[in-house]
Protein backbone atom coordinates (compact mmCIF):
# COMPACT_ATOMS: atom_id res chain seq x y z
CA UNK A 1 0.00 0.00 0.00
CA UNK A 2 1.85 3.10 -1.20
CA UNK A 3 2.02 5.66 1.76
CA UNK A 4 -0.35 8.61 1.49
CA UNK A 5 1.36 12.05 2.03
CA UNK A 6 0.34 15.58 2.69
CA UNK A 7 2.83 18.47 2.42
CA UNK A 8 3.09 21.20 5.22
CA UNK A 9 1.67 24.47 4.85
CA UNK A 10 4.65 26.33 3.81
CA UNK A 11 6.56 23.27 2.78
CA UNK A 12 5.86 22.61 -0.90
CA UNK A 13 9.21 20.61 -1.26
CA UNK A 14 9.17 17.92 1.39
CA UNK A 15 6.24 15.71 1.69
CA UNK A 16 5.15 14.58 5.11
CA UNK A 17 4.19 11.16 5.64
CA UNK A 18 0.63 11.08 7.22
CA UNK A 19 0.30 10.64 10.84
CA UNK A 20 1.23 7.31 12.51
CA UNK A 21 -2.54 7.49 14.45
CA UNK A 22 -4.58 8.02 11.17
CA UNK A 23 -2.72 5.41 9.61
CA UNK A 24 -3.38 3.02 11.88
CA UNK A 25 -6.75 3.56 12.69
CA UNK A 26 -7.49 2.95 8.99
CA UNK A 27 -5.15 -0.22 8.57
CA UNK A 28 -6.88 -1.37 12.03
CA UNK A 29 -10.40 -1.03 10.04
CA UNK A 30 -9.33 -2.38 7.22
CA UNK A 31 -7.12 -5.45 8.68
CA UNK A 32 -7.36 -5.23 12.12
CA UNK A 33 -5.24 -3.53 14.96
CA UNK A 34 -3.41 -6.62 15.86
CA UNK A 35 0.54 -5.53 16.16
CA UNK A 36 2.74 -9.02 15.27
CA UNK A 37 5.72 -9.16 17.20
CA UNK A 38 8.78 -10.08 15.40
CA UNK A 39 11.19 -11.89 17.90
CA UNK A 40 13.54 -13.93 16.75
CA UNK A 41 14.71 -15.60 19.72
CA UNK A 42 17.75 -18.21 19.64
CA UNK A 43 15.02 -20.51 21.26
CA UNK A 44 12.03 -19.97 18.57
CA UNK A 45 14.91 -20.08 15.41
CA UNK A 46 16.04 -23.54 16.97
CA UNK A 47 12.40 -24.74 17.50
CA UNK A 48 11.98 -23.87 13.74
CA UNK A 49 15.06 -26.39 12.62
CA UNK A 50 16.94 -23.18 11.49
CA UNK A 51 20.44 -22.11 12.42
CA UNK A 52 20.73 -19.62 14.39
CA UNK A 53 23.02 -17.34 12.24
CA UNK A 54 22.36 -14.16 10.51
CA UNK A 55 20.83 -16.55 7.40
CA UNK A 56 18.55 -18.32 9.89
CA UNK A 57 17.23 -15.19 10.91
CA UNK A 58 16.53 -13.95 7.81
CA UNK A 59 14.52 -17.12 6.59
CA UNK A 60 12.58 -16.86 10.11
CA UNK A 61 11.57 -13.28 9.60
CA UNK A 62 10.50 -13.45 5.78
CA UNK A 63 8.34 -16.29 6.28
CA UNK A 64 6.34 -14.57 9.04
CA UNK A 65 5.72 -12.14 6.97
CA UNK A 66 5.20 -14.12 3.70
CA UNK A 67 2.29 -15.52 6.65
CA UNK A 68 1.36 -12.38 7.32
CA UNK A 69 0.89 -10.88 3.70
CA UNK A 70 -1.19 -7.71 3.29
CA UNK A 71 -3.11 -8.90 6.16
CA UNK A 72 -1.64 -6.91 9.50
CA UNK A 73 -1.56 -3.66 10.44
CA UNK A 74 1.35 -3.15 12.91
CA UNK A 75 4.58 -5.40 12.94
CA UNK A 76 7.23 -4.52 15.79
CA UNK A 77 10.68 -6.08 15.23
CA UNK A 78 11.90 -6.64 18.78
CA UNK A 79 15.63 -4.94 18.26
CA UNK A 80 17.42 -6.81 20.99
CA UNK A 81 16.72 -10.40 19.16
CA UNK A 82 18.23 -8.69 16.12
CA UNK A 83 21.28 -6.74 17.91
CA UNK A 84 22.36 -9.97 19.49
CA UNK A 85 23.84 -11.03 16.18
CA UNK A 86 25.46 -7.73 15.49
CA UNK A 87 25.81 -5.73 12.60
CA UNK A 88 24.11 -8.86 10.50
CA UNK A 89 21.24 -9.24 12.61
CA UNK A 90 20.77 -5.46 12.74
CA UNK A 91 20.93 -5.57 8.65
CA UNK A 92 18.45 -8.37 8.75
CA UNK A 93 16.29 -6.02 11.09
CA UNK A 94 16.29 -3.10 8.24
CA UNK A 95 15.11 -5.82 5.65
CA UNK A 96 12.59 -6.91 7.59
CA UNK A 97 11.09 -3.17 8.20
CA UNK A 98 11.51 -2.41 4.57
CA UNK A 99 9.61 -5.55 3.63
CA UNK A 100 6.87 -4.95 6.34
CA UNK A 101 6.32 -1.72 5.05
CA UNK A 102 6.07 -2.94 1.22
CA UNK A 103 3.30 -4.79 2.78
CA UNK A 104 1.31 -2.34 3.96
CA UNK A 105 2.04 -2.51 7.43
CA UNK A 106 3.32 0.08 9.82
CA UNK A 107 6.68 -0.91 11.32
CA UNK A 108 7.30 -0.30 15.15
CA UNK A 109 10.72 -0.64 16.89
CA UNK A 110 10.38 -2.10 19.91
CA UNK A 111 13.83 -0.53 21.22
CA UNK A 112 12.96 0.88 24.51
CA UNK A 113 15.56 3.24 24.48
CA UNK A 114 15.65 5.44 27.35
CA UNK A 115 18.62 8.18 27.70
CA UNK A 116 19.31 11.22 28.34
CA UNK A 117 18.19 13.84 26.02
CA UNK A 118 21.09 14.93 23.90
CA UNK A 119 21.76 11.00 23.57
CA UNK A 120 18.11 10.33 22.67
CA UNK A 121 18.09 12.40 19.17
CA UNK A 122 20.64 9.97 17.78
CA UNK A 123 18.05 7.67 18.60
CA UNK A 124 15.67 8.89 17.37
CA UNK A 125 17.57 9.40 14.19
CA UNK A 126 18.38 5.70 14.12
CA UNK A 127 14.85 4.46 14.60
CA UNK A 128 11.98 7.08 12.65
CA UNK A 129 11.35 7.71 9.81
CA UNK A 130 11.84 7.25 6.00
CA UNK A 131 15.10 8.83 6.32
CA UNK A 132 16.36 7.37 9.95
CA UNK A 133 18.90 4.34 9.78
CA UNK A 134 16.14 2.09 10.26
CA UNK A 135 13.21 3.54 8.36
CA UNK A 136 10.82 2.81 11.36
CA UNK A 137 7.18 4.44 11.55
CA UNK A 138 7.47 4.06 15.70
CA UNK A 139 9.84 3.34 18.59
CA UNK A 140 9.25 2.07 22.27
CA UNK A 141 11.08 4.53 24.70
CA UNK A 142 11.26 4.67 28.66
CA UNK A 143 10.78 7.34 30.74
CA UNK A 144 13.35 6.21 33.74
CA UNK A 145 15.31 9.64 33.16
CA UNK A 146 12.30 11.75 32.52
CA UNK A 147 9.61 12.30 30.12
CA UNK A 148 11.74 15.60 28.86
CA UNK A 149 14.89 13.66 28.01
CA UNK A 150 12.46 11.94 25.72
CA UNK A 151 11.95 15.12 23.90
CA UNK A 152 13.81 14.42 20.61
CA UNK A 153 12.26 11.32 19.95
CA UNK A 154 8.97 13.09 20.47
CA UNK A 155 9.56 15.79 18.03
CA UNK A 156 11.01 14.08 15.29
CA UNK A 157 8.58 12.01 15.92
CA UNK A 158 5.94 15.05 15.47
CA UNK A 159 8.13 16.14 12.58
CA UNK A 160 7.95 13.11 10.48
CA UNK A 161 4.44 11.43 11.27
CA UNK A 162 5.93 8.65 13.51
CA UNK A 163 4.87 7.55 16.90
CA UNK A 164 6.38 7.05 19.99
CA UNK A 165 5.24 4.62 22.82
CA UNK A 166 6.45 5.22 26.24
CA UNK A 167 6.49 2.02 28.74
CA UNK A 168 3.73 3.30 31.14
CA UNK A 169 2.47 -0.12 32.89
CA UNK A 170 4.45 -3.17 31.59
CA UNK A 171 3.17 -6.70 31.10
CA UNK A 172 5.74 -7.67 33.59
CA UNK A 173 5.18 -7.89 37.64
CA UNK A 174 7.92 -7.18 38.94
CA UNK A 175 7.99 -3.66 36.63
CA UNK A 176 4.79 -2.64 39.29
CA UNK A 177 7.65 -1.92 41.99
CA UNK A 178 8.82 0.94 40.28
CA UNK A 179 5.44 2.14 38.26
CA UNK A 180 3.03 1.98 41.11
CA UNK A 181 5.10 3.75 43.12
CA UNK A 182 3.31 7.20 44.83
CA UNK A 183 4.36 10.67 44.55
CA UNK A 184 3.70 13.17 46.93
CA UNK A 185 0.72 13.93 45.32
CA UNK A 186 -1.08 11.14 45.42
CA UNK A 187 -0.34 9.52 41.99
CA UNK A 188 1.43 7.01 41.35
CA UNK A 189 4.48 7.06 38.86
CA UNK A 190 2.17 5.23 36.11
CA UNK A 191 -0.56 8.11 36.26
CA UNK A 192 1.63 10.96 36.52
CA UNK A 193 3.37 9.87 33.35
CA UNK A 194 0.45 9.41 31.87
CA UNK A 195 -0.91 13.02 32.68
CA UNK A 196 2.46 14.01 30.97
CA UNK A 197 1.80 12.47 27.87
CA UNK A 198 -1.82 13.54 27.36
CA UNK A 199 -0.49 17.30 28.24
CA UNK A 200 2.27 16.78 24.90
CA UNK A 201 -0.58 15.08 22.70
CA UNK A 202 -2.89 18.26 24.25
CA UNK A 203 -0.23 20.32 22.70
CA UNK A 204 -0.56 18.93 19.21
CA UNK A 205 -4.14 19.65 19.03
CA UNK A 206 -5.47 16.86 15.93
CA UNK A 207 -7.29 14.34 17.72
CA UNK A 208 -5.06 11.49 18.94
CA UNK A 209 -1.49 12.22 19.32
CA UNK A 210 1.84 10.82 18.52
CA UNK A 211 2.80 10.17 22.12
CA UNK A 212 1.23 6.49 22.81
CA UNK A 213 1.44 4.24 25.91
CA UNK A 214 2.21 0.67 26.56
CA UNK A 215 0.08 -0.78 29.13
CA UNK A 216 0.32 -4.48 29.51
CA UNK A 217 -2.34 -6.51 28.28
CA UNK A 218 -1.75 -8.55 31.47
CA UNK A 219 -2.81 -5.94 34.06
CA UNK A 220 -5.40 -6.14 36.75
CA UNK A 221 -8.73 -4.28 35.98
CA UNK A 222 -8.56 -2.33 39.29
CA UNK A 223 -5.16 -0.75 37.46
CA UNK A 224 -6.63 0.35 33.97
CA UNK A 225 -7.85 3.16 35.52
CA UNK A 226 -4.39 4.56 33.74
CA UNK A 227 -5.96 4.14 30.91
CA UNK A 228 -8.68 6.88 31.89
CA UNK A 229 -5.50 9.32 31.80
CA UNK A 230 -4.60 8.55 28.67
CA UNK A 231 -7.35 10.08 26.38
CA UNK A 232 -5.34 10.76 23.10
CA UNK A 233 -2.48 8.21 23.01
CA UNK A 234 -3.06 4.92 21.06
CA UNK A 235 -1.94 2.03 23.40
CA UNK A 236 0.25 -0.50 22.84
CA UNK A 237 -0.91 -3.85 24.76
CA UNK A 238 1.92 -6.63 24.73
CA UNK A 239 1.42 -9.91 26.69
CA UNK A 240 -1.48 -11.40 24.73
CA UNK A 241 -0.98 -15.36 24.02
CA UNK A 242 2.44 -16.56 25.68
CA UNK A 243 1.76 -14.15 28.66
CA UNK A 244 -1.65 -15.60 29.39
CA UNK A 245 -3.69 -12.26 28.73
CA UNK A 246 -6.44 -12.77 25.23
CA UNK A 247 -7.98 -10.35 23.16
CA UNK A 248 -11.17 -10.38 25.35
CA UNK A 249 -9.45 -9.73 28.45
CA UNK A 250 -8.17 -6.93 26.42
CA UNK A 251 -11.37 -5.24 25.75
CA UNK A 252 -12.50 -6.06 29.15
CA UNK A 253 -9.93 -4.22 31.12
CA UNK A 254 -8.99 -1.61 28.28
CA UNK A 255 -12.83 0.04 28.41
CA UNK A 256 -13.11 3.10 26.04
CA UNK A 257 -9.60 2.68 25.46
CA UNK A 258 -9.55 -0.56 23.55
CA UNK A 259 -10.51 1.02 20.53
CA UNK A 260 -7.23 2.93 20.13
CA UNK A 261 -5.04 -0.32 21.03
CA UNK A 262 -2.67 -2.69 19.30
CA UNK A 263 -3.24 -6.20 20.82
CA UNK A 264 0.00 -7.38 20.47
CA UNK A 265 1.12 -10.93 20.25
CA UNK A 266 4.68 -12.67 19.20
CA UNK A 267 5.49 -15.99 20.76
CA UNK A 268 1.91 -18.03 20.66
CA UNK A 269 2.30 -16.79 16.75
CA UNK A 270 5.85 -17.42 15.99
CA UNK A 271 5.62 -20.77 17.71
CA UNK A 272 3.59 -21.97 15.05
CA UNK A 273 6.08 -22.15 12.65
CA UNK A 274 7.70 -23.41 10.14
CA UNK A 275 4.84 -23.56 8.71
CA UNK A 276 3.49 -20.89 6.36
CA UNK A 277 0.07 -22.38 6.59
CA UNK A 278 0.43 -22.72 10.45
CA UNK A 279 2.10 -19.26 11.05
CA UNK A 280 -1.53 -17.82 8.87
CA UNK A 281 -3.62 -19.87 10.91
CA UNK A 282 -2.56 -18.68 14.51
CA UNK A 283 -2.12 -15.01 12.85
CA UNK A 284 -5.72 -14.60 11.32
CA UNK A 285 -6.92 -16.06 14.65
CA UNK A 286 -5.57 -13.14 16.80
CA UNK A 287 -6.25 -10.77 13.70
CA UNK A 288 -9.65 -11.39 13.46
CA UNK A 289 -10.53 -11.99 17.26
CA UNK A 290 -9.24 -8.20 17.39
CA UNK A 291 -11.23 -6.87 14.79
CA UNK A 292 -14.20 -8.19 16.35
CA UNK A 293 -13.51 -6.94 19.74
CA UNK A 294 -12.38 -3.70 17.99
CA UNK A 295 -16.17 -3.69 15.83
CA UNK A 296 -18.34 -4.76 18.57
CA UNK A 297 -18.04 -1.29 20.74
O1 LIG B 1 7.13 -2.98 24.53
C1 LIG B 1 6.79 -4.17 24.42
O2 LIG B 1 6.43 -4.63 23.35
C2 LIG B 1 6.68 -4.97 25.65
C3 LIG B 1 6.33 -4.29 26.81
C4 LIG B 1 5.96 -5.02 27.95
O3 LIG B 1 5.55 -4.45 28.96
N1 LIG B 1 6.04 -6.37 27.91
C5 LIG B 1 6.46 -7.06 26.79
O4 LIG B 1 6.47 -8.31 26.83
N2 LIG B 1 6.84 -6.37 25.67
C6 LIG B 1 7.38 -7.08 24.50
O5 LIG B 1 6.45 -8.01 23.99
C7 LIG B 1 7.15 -9.16 23.49
C8 LIG B 1 6.69 -10.43 24.23
O6 LIG B 1 5.56 -10.86 23.63
P1 LIG B 1 4.99 -12.37 23.81
O7 LIG B 1 6.01 -13.30 23.23
O8 LIG B 1 3.72 -12.33 23.02
O9 LIG B 1 4.81 -12.56 25.26
C9 LIG B 1 8.62 -8.94 23.73
O10 LIG B 1 9.18 -8.44 22.54
C10 LIG B 1 8.63 -7.90 24.82
O11 LIG B 1 9.78 -7.08 24.77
Amino acid sequence: MPAAVRRESGNTSRPVARRFADRFVDLAQARSPLCLGLDPSEDLIRHWGLDDSVEGMHRFCQTVLEAAADEIAVVKPQCGFFERLGPGGMDVMAKVIRQAKSQGALALIDCKRGDFARTMTGYAQAMLGDDSGFGGDAMTVTAYLGLDALRPVIDRAAACGAAVFVVVRSSNADGHFLQKAMHDDGRTVAEALADSITVINRETGEGIGHVGAVIGATIDAADSTVLDRLPLSLVLAPGVGAQGATISDVKARFGRAAKRTLPSVSRAILAKGPSVAGLRTAIRRYRDEAWAANSEQ
